[in-house]
């Protein structure tokens, strides 16, 4: 067991790393809060493993427990589901001073920050992390966002929780699918922090062994994301660093229409700047195969013919490092080493090319 601290001037929390975290729910959760109602949140694969046993553990240690269960998958992450959510709670009598829980992986994290960061202008929120993307990334740093129409994360806020909880053992039940396109987050992180995270991910070979090390997986990736979101929380700065890959990544996850999963795009992304950053000599060569041997080992996708037509550059005005036309780019010079270059769109189709 290991507990990540995360601070910020008005807030702190604790991560906390645990594989029995799911037979202790009650006191885990009645330790940052006090006795109240609890909406707690989870998706339509989740729920039917997990739902019973979380809230018949919450309601023995008191709690007033109302499940909601949405479909699973990244159409959940949509404005109309949190109105619908925000809803109900209103219908079943939720004040100021109840709050929510996020069982699941990044949808149910990202949707249910939304509801709990609107919910009376604020609510106290909590995650339970299900998927490896939830236990290694997307559970901690408070970006919370939902999508609207074909464009990702458009609507959000930074929120952030009381307390999240990483239990390994949740991934048990997670498809190999699942379980791999979080790992493109985690060869992300190793990149972005250090030659001796980076070389763990080196020995990781195959699906059998990001389970065995996914607890690993986890302190280092939480480490290194608590790090740079405590001094950047509303990302003004470093935090960007987070996003390499999510400039194409974003992009090309909405015009695969469900077909490729966030980590899945996000993985193309890293290999896709990579190899241009290093047409600029801004990157190395053997930075981009360093990086594609890793996610290969694993079955994650490197390439993919989405990037660089029409509606790809469509897509760029939207995200979240565009200033005024001018994109804000992460790259990396060497492994720990990123550096943000800065590119008009208007540039972009040359550099895509
Ligand atoms: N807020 C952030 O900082 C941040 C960071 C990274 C990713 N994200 C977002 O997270 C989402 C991707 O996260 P994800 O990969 O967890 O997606 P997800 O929540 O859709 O989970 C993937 C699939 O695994 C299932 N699942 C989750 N836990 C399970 C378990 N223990 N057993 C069985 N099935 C389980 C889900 O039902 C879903 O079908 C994207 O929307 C992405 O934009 C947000
Ligand atoms: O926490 C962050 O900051 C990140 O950028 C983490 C990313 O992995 C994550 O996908 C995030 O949701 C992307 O945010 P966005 O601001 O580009 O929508
Ligand atoms: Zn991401």
């Amino acid at each position: 067991m290991s507990t990540v601290h995360v601070s910020f001037d008005q807030k702190a929390y604790d991560v906390k790393i645990n594989n029995t975290a799911h037979t202790q729910i009650g006191s885990e959760i009645l330790a940052v809060w006090s006795l109240r109602k609890i909406a707690l949140l989870t998706d339509s694969h989740v729920g039917p493993l997990y739902l019973t046993a979380t809230q018949q553990q919450l309601e023995a240690a008191g709690f007033d427990v109302l499940p909601l269960q949405v479909p699973a998958g990244e159409q959940s992450k949509s404005l109309t589901v949190a109105g619908e959510l925000i809803a109900k709670m209103a219908a079943a009598g939720f004040t100021r001073g109840d709050g929510l829980i996020a069982l699941g992986g990044g949808v149910i994290g990202d949707l249910g920050g939304v509801v709990a960061s609107l919910y009376m202008r604020g609510i106290s929120f909590i995650q339970i992390a299900t998927s490896l993307t939830a236990q290694v990334d997307s559970s901690v740093g408070g970006k919370t966002a939902v999508n609207l129409g074909n464009t990702k994360n458009i609507a959000g806020t930074f929120y952030q929780p009381d307390l999240v909880l990483v239990d390994s053992t949740y991934l048990d039940t997670l498809t190999d699918r699942d379980l791999v396109e979080g790992y493109g987050e985690v060869v992300k992180t190793s990149a972005l922090d250090s030659q001796e995270f980076f070389d763990f991910t080196g020995t990781i070979q195959s699906t059998q062994d990001i389970r065995a090390h996914a607890q690993k997986l986890s302190q280092l990736a939480i480490a290194y994301k608590a790090k740079i979101v405590m001094h950047d929380e509303k990302e003004s700065g470093q935090r960007q660093y987070l996003n390499f890959g999510h400039t194409i990544g974003h992009a090309i996850e909405l015009l695969a229409h469900g077909n490729l999963r966030h980590g899945e795009a996000v993985a193309i992304g890293m290999i896709a700047m990579t190899e241009r950053m290093a047409r600029e000599d801004v990157s190395s060569d053997d930075l981009t195969n360093a990086l594609k041997v890793r996610l290969e080992a694993v079955g994650l996708p490197t390439s993919s013919n989405l990037i660089g037509t029409p509606e790809f550059f469509d897509h760029l005005i939207n995200d979240k490092k565009n200033r005024g036309g001018v994109l804000n780019l992460v790259a990396l010079k060497k492994i720990g080493d990123p550096v943000i270059i800065q590119k008009k769109l208007a540039d972009m189709p040359t550099f895509i090319k």
